[in-house]
């Protein structure tokens, strides 16, 4: 199938915000992604922050430049056509839920006016058809038609996030980025939230790409896992694989530390910090905290390897053998050594 959005060898680098005015220091936010994304499937990303989860969102759904690389949606270039062009195909083709719906929404605005306001930008249908596209969005992610006068201030926030999801499906989209879009929620809310998530992309057909820290409920959301370490893109996953048969290490020892995945056992310990996303470590990014590394990893980026299952690849020069579970490889793995 052909994909809905295509990276090929994408990089975003800012200037360091910490470096001052003058300042020289980059961060590498994301680095040589390649990416395709099917229509109607749920992919999910981990990683721990900072690593470039957020950006990749952004640079997918059009709203952050590459400093390099192309984004293509339906084979097309996104940042060669013209920006009239370019800003028709974005908000026709995808809608962005953000971490928190109450800096997201605007404050003065009812959620009438908030519903409607991509409908007018982009000229969708008659005046009567857009306030019948605000009753059925409204509709369609449970908001009672009393709400519609209402302001965000005016809403729980599970509400807010509703209007928030409702927006982002304004203009019919095929491509949904969710990034974070439950953790400033309480947590009684959040199952309500992703429920509704899942439910519209089956009944609207929708890709997704799902952002979050909450690496069993991505797990549980996606079809594929991406796993990112600083800026790159380390390991695709079928999701059903990833828990205890990813080939990364880094992939293991992040699903080995989360709760209630693979109890009992202790977490892979990782040597120090994530290194700084100004000065990423030459060769593998990880291979400053990571048990398995050589000389090798220092003088080389590993190219993409493919495991045996289908969607399944990853970079790394001393992958995790396919059939070694987790519980083996922490029972088996050498001592850790600092670097
Ligand atoms: N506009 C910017 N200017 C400078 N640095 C930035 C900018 N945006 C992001 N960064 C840096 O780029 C890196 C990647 O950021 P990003 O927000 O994509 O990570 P993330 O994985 O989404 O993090 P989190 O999980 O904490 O939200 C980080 O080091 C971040 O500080």
């Amino acid at each position: 199938m052909s994909a809905l959005v295509e990276l090929a060898q994408a990089h975003v680098v800012h200037k360091a915000r910490s470096g001052g005015l003058f300042t020289r220091d980059r961060v590498y936010a994301l680095t040589g992604a390649d990416l395709a994304i099917a229509p109607g499937e749920t992919v999910g990303v981990v990683g721990e922050s900072g690593c470039g989860k957020s950006t990749l969102a952004k640079v997918l759904v059009g709203v952050e430049r590459p400093t390099r690389g192309t984004v293509s949606f339906r084979g097309r270039d996104l940042w060669a056509m013209p920006p009239a062009e370019r800003r028709r195909v974005v908000g026709g083709s995808t809608g962005m839920i953000f971490q928190d719906p109450s800096t997201a929404l605007n404050r003065r605005l009812t959620v009438r006016q908030i519903l409607r306001d991509p409908l007018d930008v982009h000229d969708r249908g008659t005046r009567a058809q857009r306030d019948e596209r605000v009753r059925e969005l409204m509709a369609l992610v449970g908001l009672p038609r009393a709400l519609a006068e209402a302001l965000p201030g005016q809403l729980s926030g599970g509400q807010r996030q509703r209007v928030a999801i409702a927006r982002a499906l304004a203009l019919d989209p095929d491509l949904v980025v969710a990034d974070e879009p439950t953790s400033a929620l309480d947590v009684s809310v959040r199952a309500q939230i992703l429920n509704l998530l899942l439910d519209l992309k089956e009944r609207l057909g929708l890709a997704l790409v799902f952002v979050s820290h909450d690496i069993q409920t991505v797990r549980r959301m996606s079809d594929r896992v991406i796993t990112m370490y600083l800026g790159r893109i380390v390991e695709e996953s079928p999701a059903a694989l990833v828990t205890d048969r990813a080939r990364h290490p880094y992939t293991r020892a992040l699903f080995s530390a989360t709760p209630g995945l693979l109890d009992p056992i202790d977490p892979i310990p990782l040597a120090g910090p994530v290194p700084s996303a100004t000065r990423p470590p030459s060769g593998c990014p990880f291979r400053t905290r990571c048990w398995k590394a050589d000389g090798l990893c220092g003088r080389e980026m590993p190219g993409f390897s493919a495991a045996s299952s289908p969607g399944h690849r990853f970079r790394c020069h001393h992958p995790v053998q396919e059939d070694e579970s987790t519980r083996d490889l922490v029972r088996r793995r050498a001592p850790m050594e600092a670097p």
